[in-house]
């Protein structure tokens, strides 16, 4: 059976849906394994076992943290040395992204970005050129390296749970060529989902004329994340973070909600594997309506707060 590895970089207190679904994809693929950095809880080694990890490789060092993502490559190549795996599974983030590529050198391994799905041949699907074209690839190395989009796998626990065994990796930080972080400062949390990980995004855009409070409350109704075009964010109504589309976060969610946002190009390329597209413009001829499965033309001021209190009301 192929052996899959799957990177899971600092769990926190509990794994993240999008590290079940990396497991969930990994379990399809083959026999998965996990090498963890930073902290290893109880909870999240109990979900390890239930979905059906083989092994928990961890770093003989204890300050990957220390550094930038040097180490973490570094880590991640010998575990997937100590395991065989012939696929090596990560998130899509901009820091998952930078590790696979460095990764990808140490194993002279094809890396796939941006991954939506996988076959169980190892041949993965994605979205290319701004979003106009879906492209099947297979890297023709031994081993492949893929960084998989959140949201478009259902986690699953494996039918029985594993019991798997933990195998310390020995990784020599100092002999890694690697920036060390000096200072740190954590970013005050909102208190909604992250937005590349959420299952319900709502988006603004130029529309909302630099009031985001519409989008935000329909966003905590729906216990949502907030968007923006890039119209938005350069208008400095909303923090460039949450900048969705070609030089923003890439976003797969269950439904996003597109307000006042007239879906250029550059954004579809951010949002267009959504699950279901929902579109609010008071302009008929809008192309966003040319991807949105359903369509409201009207005012984001109405039509934001209504289908906020509709879905409070009906929440109870
Ligand atoms: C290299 C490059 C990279 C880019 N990267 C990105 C990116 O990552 N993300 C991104 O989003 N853009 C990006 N852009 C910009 C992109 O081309 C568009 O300019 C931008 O997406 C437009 O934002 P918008 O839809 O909010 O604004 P507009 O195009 O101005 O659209 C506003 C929409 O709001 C509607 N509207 C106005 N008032 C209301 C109202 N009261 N109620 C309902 N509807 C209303 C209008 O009918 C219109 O459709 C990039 C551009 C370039 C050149």
């Amino acid at each position: 059976m192929a052996k899959v590895l799957v990177f899971i970089d600092n769990p926190g207190a509990a794994l993240k849906k999008s590290s079940l679904e990396l497991l969930t994809l990994a379990r399809s693929l083959g026999e998965p394994a996990v090498a963890v950095n930073g902290e290893l809880t109880d909870a999240v080694a109990a979900s390890f076992a239930e979905y059906g990890a083989a092994a928990v490789l961890r770093p003989s060092a204890q300050d990957l943290n220390d550094f930038l993502v040097a180490p973490k490559a570094a880590f991640l190549a010998a575990a997937a040395e100590n395991t065989g795996a012939g696929v090596v599974l990560l998130d899509n983030s901009p820091e998952g992204k930078e590790v696979a590529a460095r990764l990808a050198i140490r194993l002279n391994a094809g890396v796939i970005t941006d991954v939506v799905s996988v076959d169980a041949d190892g041949t993965a699907h994605k979205s290319v050129l701004a979003g106009s074209y879906t492209t099947a690839c297979k890297a023709k190395t031994p081993v492949s390296v893929l960084t998989i989009k959140a949201n478009n796998v259902v986690p699953e626990p494996a039918a029985a749970p594993s019991a798997p065994e933990t195998v310390t990796v020995e990784v020599a930080v100092g002999t890694v060529p690697a920036a060390r972080i000096t200072a740190r400062e954590q970013k005050a949390a909102s208190g909604r989902p992250d937005l590349t990980d959420a299952r319900v995004v709502v988006a603004g855009g130029r529309g909302m004329d630099g009031d985001f409070g519409p989008v935000e409350e329909l966003a905590d109704a729906l216990g949502a994340a907030v968007g923006a075009s890039r119209a938005a964010t350069d208008a400095g109504w909303i923090s460039h973070d949450a900048q969705v589309g070609q030089t923003g976060k890439t976003v797969s969610p269950q439904l996003y909600i597109s307000a006042g946002i007239s879906g250029a190009i550059q954004q579809k390329a951010g949002m267009q594997t959504s699950k279901v597209i929902v579109a609010v413009n008071k302009d008929a001829e809008s192309p966003v309506f040319e991807i949105a499965d359903f369509g409201i033309i009207g005012d984001v001021f109405d039509v934001l707060p209504q289908a906020a209190a509709e879905i409070r009301k009906r929440k109870g």
